[in-house]
């Protein structure tokens, strides 16, 4: 691990009292920075050598079309992303939960601490939780709320939540019945309408499936010196699939299978991004790959996204799903639960896929030697 991970955890009792401005660089106010700390500059390279490619668009599907489950199929196997239009999410709460997050963002960095996560945990305002694999720190902060929306608002704003409480439960209510229905349009187009694997999942009401969820609020403020700055380095999301609102400023970028270069996803009033996540990734027994992505900055500009991080029951097992196994498919990952994912991905990052990955060695001759989930290449062997 970088030695600067080690060197940036602060003692949660710290910020209890009354913590000193910009304590360290990893909470630097960064609205208030004219110059590109050398802390935040990744070397250019990385930017530049990486060429933009935007001469295919990433598709964007009407949910009301009557071919949205193909269009979801083709989409999730070409590119693992996708945008959505008439999902039935009304635009005055996407415009709500964005000012209520702008709110958030622009409290002092010291109420903002208030809510801090802690070192080992998941929710609460903090840097990316995925810094600790980079040497350089990214232009962007972010509030991750896992389970009880007003303990950590309470923090924030001691006299006055409700407001903030009201929009994300109303928000996270909708996204849940969207997100079921997503998932059953993609398990659709694998040709998948309801499976033992997936019992946790059957739709009885919308409103009553089991699926639990991550609600993430990025924050990018306008940078400096954006060409040498990163504002969500290069992931794949440990979900099911993700949600993504992101304002009306660009800044979402997204790798394609075996291609090179990054594609804007612009952003598109009312749309919302669709993220194929690592649990569909194993249910599809790779089918299905995550998607790669990662958030740029710009210059005059402030950027605000909204992550819907989907998933199972956290202690239900995820494995391929039977009906995806035969003897010409062998099951390619070994079955995990949301929580040991997470814990697998903290560890191994962008290696977690392969970490659960079975080598499999079946009699046709040909090995899956690939340790890379980006590559889906079967290689012969001997
Ligand atoms: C449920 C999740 C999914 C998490 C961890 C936990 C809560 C926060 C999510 C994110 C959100 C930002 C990118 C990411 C890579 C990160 O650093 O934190 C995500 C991560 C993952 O998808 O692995
Ligand atoms: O801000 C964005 O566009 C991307 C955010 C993201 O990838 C995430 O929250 O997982
Ligand atoms: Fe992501």
């Amino acid at each position: 691990m970088p030695s600067m991970a080690s060197s940036v955890i602060l003692p949660d009792a710290s910020f209890k009292s009354q913590p000193p401005l910009n304590v360290h660089k990893k909470y630097l106010d960064l609205s208030s920075v004219k110059e590109l700390p050398e802390t935040h500059a990744w070397t250019s390279s990385k930017l530049d050598d990486e060429e933009t490619c935007d001469a295919e668009n990433v598709p964007i599907i009407d949910l009301n079309d009557e071919n949205a489950i193909e269009l979801i199929g083709r989409a999730c196997r070409t590119w693992g992303v996708f945008q959505v239009i008439n999902h039935n999410i009304p635009k005055s709460l996407l415009d709500e939960i964005e000012f209520e997050g702008k709110k958030l963002f622009s409290l002092p960095m010291q109420q903002k601490l208030r809510a801090a996560r802690s070192p080992d945990g998941v929710s609460g305002y903090g840097v990316a939780r995925i810094s600790s694999f980079f040497s350089k720190l990214m232009w962007s902060e972010g509030f991750t709320i896992l389970g009880s929306v007003s303990e950590h608002a309470r923090l924030l704003w001691p006299n006055d939540y409700n407001k903030f409480c009201d929009t994300i439960e109303e928000y996270q209510k909708a996204m849940k019945r969207l997100a079921g229905r997503l998932m059953w349009l993609m398990l659709g187009s694998l040709g998948i309408t309801e499976d033992d694997d997936l019992k946790w999942a059957a739709q009885k009401e919308p409103d009553d499936q089991g699926g639990s969820a991550a609600l993430q609020l990025n924050s990018y403020p306008s940078c400096p010196d954006p060409d040498r700055a990163m504002g969500l380095a290069a992931h794949t999301d440990s979900t099911i699939l993700t949600i993504l609102h992101q304002s009306n400023t660009s800044g979402l970028q997204v790798a394609r299978e075996g291609r090179a270069g990054w594609v804007t996803v612009p952003p598109l009033a009312g749309a919302l991004v669709v993220h194929v996540g690592d649990l569909l990734h194993i249910l599809s027994n790779g089918l299905y790959p995550s998607v790669v992505h990662r958030a740029v900055v710009n210059r005059t500009r402030h950027r605000l996204s909204v992550a819907y991080l989907y998933g199972p029951p956290s202690s239900v097992k995820i494995s391929p799903l039977r009906k995806l196994v035969d003897k010409y498919h062998p099951p390619l990952y070994r079955p995990i639960t949301w929580s040991e994912y997470l814990g697998t991905k903290a560890k191994h990052f962008d290696k977690a896929l392969t970490s659960v990955r079975l080598l499999c060695a079946p009699r046709n001759g040909f090995v899956d030697t690939s340790n890379d989930h980006t590559s889906s290449t079967v290689q012969l062997v001997g």
